[in-house]
């Protein structure tokens, strides 16, 4: 049969490359089709090394040509990878810290401290180093979740310099502005004090070595968001939802925050939180209280992976009144939801370290509230 270049040049039109917008010959990455008689050669470039994308690009390719044309075709897909040459992160880093990962919420309310600590211990349990800092400066509630309340953080000499040591417990070492007021004091941080001791726990903080340090942020989108990105290269966010319209609207404008342009923080993914209800005695049964997988179809409309969904069960509200994040019940549905939704954060940060270079501090310079942020 005649193959036509230009008719396999419209057919790969319709693929993508994971990650890329764009399909694979308008992005470039399709660089040359050459026919010889019933084979067809692609060339390709991507900007990734991942080799899962190499794969998934060479077989929907080869695949896509034998269902449009003739499976007879003899398909060589040549892939070459340019990864973007990684610059240097401008921001500080933290020493023996590898991945910060952001907890956020667009709304108050939706269980994004419950899935920051659940989340943690789940991690810590798979082996790796992990840390919260709790930076929900309106409502710390880290260190009632990980019952070490009445714990304060005591002041270690490290190379000669006074550094604060978190508190560990259930293996996850945590910093959280709430060691520092007291539980019946309302918070009256004002955006600048907050900032200043939030760069505190984070520098000035005896963490040691970590996999993952994860931030649990204030709902919304504000100042601290600001601060925070504008002095921590952030390797992803989380954005955490129910499927409830009102939380879905607001869990869009904190996936657009961390993806602006300014800002350009990865997203790792959605989480759905309070998925739906199911009765201990009738645990087949599942009741969509806030609507059923809005959080899902979000994540599918933005183009952001989905995590993973935990449902709304009374042990999870107990055990974190409790002090004792539910997940560390691994055999339990609500530990092996956590399982799952480890996995996956842990997959993505992978595929982000793999796939784009180090996310850069934010720099703001015109936004009010960010200028208290230490230089
Ligand atoms: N999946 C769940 N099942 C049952 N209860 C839950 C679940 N997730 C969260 N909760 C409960 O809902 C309440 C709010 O959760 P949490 O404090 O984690 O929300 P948040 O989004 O961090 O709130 P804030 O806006 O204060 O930061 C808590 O009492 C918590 O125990």
């Amino acid at each position: 049969m005649k193959l036509d270049r230009k008719e396999i040049l419209s057919v790969l039109e319709t693929i993508s490359i994971a990650g890329e917008g764009k399909n694979m010959v308008e992005s470039g990455a399709v660089q040359n089709v050459m026919t010889f008689g019933d084979e067809v050669v692609v060339d390709v470039t991507l900007q990734t090394p991942a080799m899962h994308i190499k794969k998934r690009a060479e077989s929907d390719i080869t695949n896509l040509i034998h269902e449009k044309f003739s499976a007879d075709i003899k398909v060589k897909v040549n892939i070459k990878v340019e990864a973007p040459e990684k610059p240097e992160i401008k921001g500080k880093s933290i020493p023996g810290i590898s991945n910060i990962i952001a907890v956020s919420s667009g709304k108050g309310g939706v269980g994004k401290s419950t899935v920051t600590a659940n989340l943690a211990v789940t991690l810590a349990s798979m082996g790796f180093k992990v840390g919260v800092l709790d930076a929900d400066i309106y409502g710390p509630s880290m260190p009632i979740m990980f019952d070490v309340e009445k714990s304060r953080p005591i002041s270690v000499e490290v190379d000669g310099k006074s550094k604060m040591k978190p508190i560990l417990s259930y293996g996850v070492e945590i910093l959280s502005i709430g060691f520092f007021t007291s539980p019946d004091q309302a918070v009256i941080w004002r955006g600048p004090m907050a900032s200043k001791a939030l760069n505190q726990m984070i520098f000035d903080a005896d963490w040691g070595e970590l996999d993952f340090l994860l931030l649990d942020l204030p709902p919304g989108t504000g100042d601290i968001h600001l601060s925070l990105m504008q002095s921590l290269p952030i390797t992803g966010a989380v954005v955490v939802s129910t499927p409830q319209a009102v939380a879905l609207a607001d869990a869009k404008k904190g996936v657009s925050m961390f993806m602006a342009e300014s800002i350009n923080v990865p997203v790792l993914g959605i989480i759905e939180n309070m998925a739906y209800f199911t009765p201990a005695e009738l645990p087949e049964n599942k009741y969509y209280i806030f609507g059923q997988e809005g959080a899902k179809n979000l994540a599918q409309d933005l183009e952001v992976p989905f995590l993973g969904e935990v449902p709304i069960v009374q042990s999870i509200r107990e055990a974190g009144d409790y002090g004792r994040p539910a997940a560390l019940q691994q055999d339990s549905p609500v530990g092996e939801a956590f399982v799952q939704i480890a996995r996956n954060v842990v997959e993505q940060v992978v595929y982000r370290n793999e796939s784009l270079p180090p996310t850069e501090a934010v720099k703001i310079t015109t936004m009010a509230g960010c200028s208290s942020v230490k230089k």
